[in-house]
């Protein structure tokens, strides 16, 4: 059997840009299973470590250790961003593209995806051209591609951002069906009411540290800090 890539260790890691401090420095330990949700005011450093723990930041300080070899780890973790990334080419043929990549048929890639696709609600949109559907089909298709590859992480920044409720909802159903399948999810989002119906656990930030790190029920039963008991509230501070 395959060496599982989990937990990953974050160790006092720091990103430096142009001059300022952005992130950390931090330390935690990723462990398998179960939505992990990241939570901040703006600014915050969300979207930086969850690049930096998907290998896409320059460290400053500190080190970042995945439970294999982090070469090991690259086909097996995938990352949606908040503005989706499409190809040029057609619904069904983005949600196929990791697979094709990987050396499957393109008729059995097209077929996988093609049930991909309804899952997330893409079914009748199969053959039209990526770049022409809408923002919140775009998400749906980022998402549906990043779970082609069943990866044993996937990182998403803000993945319900400018969705409606139902869309919303989708998305939701599809990320708790990953996570149950064995997917480790880690995300960052504005929304308290999408972190208490899908976190087990939260990391908030605050100026770039991990400031609370709990289980979900005991983080919004009883913040410990001003500042997250103030963002969960939607208190503005001064
Ligand atoms: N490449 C960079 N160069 C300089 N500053 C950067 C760079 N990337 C991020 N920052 C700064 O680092 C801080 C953290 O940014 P980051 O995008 O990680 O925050 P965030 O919590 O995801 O914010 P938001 O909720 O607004 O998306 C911000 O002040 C941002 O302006």
């Amino acid at each position: 059997m395959v060496a599982a890539i989990l937990p990953l260790v974050l160790d006092e890691i720091v990103l430096r840009r142009q001059g300022r401090r952005i992130l950390g420095p931090v330390s935690l330990n990723v462990e398998a299973g179960g939505i992990t949700i990241l939570m901040g005011p703006n600014g915050s450093g969300k979207t930086s470590l969850l690049r930096a723990m998907h290998g896409l930041e320059r460290l400053s300080a500190g080190s970042l250790h995945w439970r294999v070899p982090e070469i090991e780890t690259r086909a097996r973790q995938a990352f949606v961003f908040q503005s989706p990334i499409v190809l040029r080419r057609s619904v069904v043929d983005n949600i196929a593209y990791p697979l094709i990549l990987d050396g499957m048929s393109r008729k059995a890639a097209r077929a996988l995806a093609a049930a991909r696709a309804e899952e997330v609600g893409l079914g009748e949109l199969l053959g039209r051209p990526a770049q022409v559907i809408s923002g919140g089909e775009k998400q749906k298709l980022a998402l549906a591609r990043a779970l082609m590859r069943e990866p044993e992480v996937l990182f998403l920044d803000e993945p319900c951002a400018n969705l409606d409720p139902r869309a919303m909802r989708d998305i939701e159903t599809i990320l708790r069906k990953a996570a149950d399948a064995g997917t480790k999810i880690v995300m960052s989002t504005h929304d308290s009411g999408q972190a208490r119906r899908l976190a087990q656990d939260i990391l908030f930030l605050c100026d770039g540290r991990v400031i609370e790190a709990a289980p979900s029920d005991a983080f919004f039963a009883l913040p410990k800090t001003p500042e997250a008991r103030a963002h969960i509230n939607g208190d503005l501070l001064p």
